[in-house]
């Protein structure tokens, strides 16, 4: 049997690709490369290139390959560009992961893990969120996705497909073995971004926003190291295949440490030695003021134990592949 990762040539995909592979499982990628760079798909994994929307397509797929759990990475992701463009989100998040979901009981494949995020949450008021904390999505991106843990809830009670929804809270770092890590040099997020400026790719590094009611004024954010993520979808993965419990499971995946913008940089100053060219900028759009994890439930239920909880360690692994990163990779 093998695994299916969709979205597997994109930042959070390709290490699960990796994790999978290292785990000695057979594992399938599909990704239609609209925002994902083939360099990262691992060697050993077989992939199409394929938009998972396309439920006929994935049907056959699914069965050719022996698919017995789905990993659905695919989606977009960029906050700020779904406030401005909604129906894409609702189309390439929510109906795309519908169609999939149509696909996978076509196929008789039983289980879906969905990376979901902890922008279902929407404005948390400073306190860590816990999975039962209200829902209130304030961007489009964050109720794309709370409709998609919704439909999988559903089709779960009605036809048997059972979900694992995994909240990510700020995914960031690299393998620490530099097999991957983000690629896109249009991506947004803030470490990413910070990594650009410190190896000179970009010129300054935009704060959004400094007046939030904050200690320092700026967004406080759970950075999540990629391979403590990665580690949480296996964790998953063992569970869902027992086909035990709930048909649908949801966790938080993040440490419970909040680090503001201004913090972040100050790390990422002392990692590289120097301090960085910065502008203070408005508020951008969409972004609540804090959002940090409770997550003691997937410890608790899965022993979840990470690894690489430290926000040094994260920067460091980022800078190191963006310093090791190709200038040939595409956007
Ligand atoms: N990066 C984060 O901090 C974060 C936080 C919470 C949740 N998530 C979720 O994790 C998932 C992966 O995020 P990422 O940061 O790796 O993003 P990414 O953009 O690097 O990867 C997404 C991949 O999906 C592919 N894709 C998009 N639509 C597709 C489609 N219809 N068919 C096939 N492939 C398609 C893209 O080409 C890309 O390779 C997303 O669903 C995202 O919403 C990410
Ligand atoms: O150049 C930048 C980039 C970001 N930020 C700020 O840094 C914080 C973090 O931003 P970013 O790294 O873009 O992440 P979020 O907007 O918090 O969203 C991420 O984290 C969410 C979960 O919390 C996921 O759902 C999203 O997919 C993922 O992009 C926010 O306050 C931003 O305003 C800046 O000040 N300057």
């Amino acid at each position: 049997m093998s695994v299916l990762v969709t979205g597997g040539a994109g930042y959070i995909g390709s290490h699960m690709a990796l994790g999978l592979l290292d785990r000695g499982e057979k594992v399938v990628v599909c990704d239609d490369l609209s925002r994902g760079n083939l360099s990262l798909v691992p060697k050993g994994v077989r992939f199409y290139q394929q938009d998972v929307g396309d439920k006929a397509a994935m049907t056959r797929i699914l069965r050719d390959e022996g698919v017995d759990s789905v990993v659905h990475f695919a989606g977009y992701v960029v906050v700020p560009e779904s406030v401005s463009n909604p129906a894409l989100y609702y189309e390439k998040n929510t109906l795309t992961s519908l169609r999939l979901a149509e696909a996978c009981l076509a196929a008789n494949v039983p289980r879906i893990i969905f990376s979901s995020t902890a922008a279902v949450y929407g404005d948390s008021s400073n306190a860590p969120v816990g999975e039962a904390h209200p829902l209130n999505p304030v961007s489009p991106y964050g109720r794309s996705k709370l409709m998609t843990e919704a439909m999988l809830r559903d089709i779960g009670s009605s036809n048997g497909l059972r979900s694992v929804c995994l909240r990510y809270f700020n995914v960031a770092g690299a393998d620490p073995d530099g097999r991957s890590g983000q690629s896109s040099s249009n991506a947004t997020h803030l470490i990413k971004a910070m990594s650009q400026v410190a190896t000179g790719k970009k010129e300054f590094l935009t704060v959004f926003g400094n007046d939030y009611p904050t200690p320092d004024g700026t967004c406080v954010r759970d950075y999540i190291h990629v391979t403590d993520l990665i580690d949480a979808h296996y964790l998953a993965l063992l569970d869902i295949r027992q086909d035990i419990g709930a048909q649908q499971k949801i966790y938080n995946c993040g440490y419970g440490v909040g680090a503001s913008v201004l913090e972040v940089l100050a790390c990422m100053e002392k990692t590289v030695g120097t301090p960085l060219p910065v502008r203070m900028g408005d508020r951008r759009a969409g972004d609540p003021p804090v959002v940090v994890a409770e997550s003691s439930a997937i410890r608790r239920d899965f022993g979840w134990r990470p690894q690489y909880a430290d926000l040094r360690t994260i920067i460091r692994t980022a800078l190191d592949w963006e310093r090791a990163l190709s200038s040939a990779l595409p956007a």
